[in-house]
């Protein structure tokens, strides 16, 4: 599975991919430059999930990168900090880049972090889950500090990826490692 992961600047999608990979939380992580790949491999029943994730720059200057993350992607996780109404905004901006530019069939995952600072939220979760809905995404409030739905919103993404069609070509057990858009959705760069 490939997971793309991206949005607003300090909003812990960096945290969120540390926090799943290696169930472990920085307080002075430094903003992402450009992208960092990570991967994780997860025991679901008699299967391997591989998830091969992007983590890519929130900051304004490195938006037009985007695309070259999201377009091989299986799925995206779009972030936002409950504490930063702005942050609700520009992920609205980033769902409708994706529903214009994006794999017609990517799963789209919202998730609402920071919910350990519930006292100064801006967010109600109530109106991030009815956006969700209407766009039929995936939604879930996470703390990456707390390690609070972190692994959930992995799986939840994960069971809305279905198996390769052709298990065999992959040499290992894993039931799949990347899914490209299909070649109606390719786009020449
Ligand atoms: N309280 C709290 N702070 C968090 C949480 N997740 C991240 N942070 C803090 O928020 C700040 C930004 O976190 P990052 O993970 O670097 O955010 P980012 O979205 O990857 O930022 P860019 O790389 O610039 O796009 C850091 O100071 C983190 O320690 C959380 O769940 N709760």
């Amino acid at each position: 599975e490939l997971a793309v992961d991206y949005q607003d600047t300090g909003v812990g999608k960096s945290s969120i991919v540390c926090r799943f990979v290696q169930d472990h939380f920085d307080h002075n992580i430094s903003p992402t430059i450009g992208a960092s790949f990570l991967t994780k491999t997860v025991p679901c029943g008699n299967e391997l999930h591989k998830f091969l994730i992007w983590d890519t720059a929130g900051q304004e200057r490195f938006h037009s990168l985007a695309p070259m993350y999201y377009r091989g992607s299986a799925a995206a996780v779009i972030v936002y900090d409950i504490t930063k109404l702005d942050s609700f905004q520009t992920l609205k901006k980033w769902v409708k880049e994706l529903k214009e530019h994006g794999p017609e069939d990517i799963v789209v995952a919202i998730a609402g972090n920071k919910n350990d600072l519930g006292d100064i939220r801006e967010v109600p979760m109530k109106e991030a889950k009815e956006f969700a809905e209407s766009i039929a995404a995936i939604f879930i409030e996470t703390s990456a500090r707390n390690a609070v739905n972190v692994e959930e919103l992995f799986q939840k993404i994960s069971k809305q990826i279905p198996p390769l069609e052709n298990p065999e070509v992959d040499s290992n057990e894993s039931f799949k490692l990347t899914r490209q858009p299909p070649p109606s959705t390719r786009r020449c760069c």
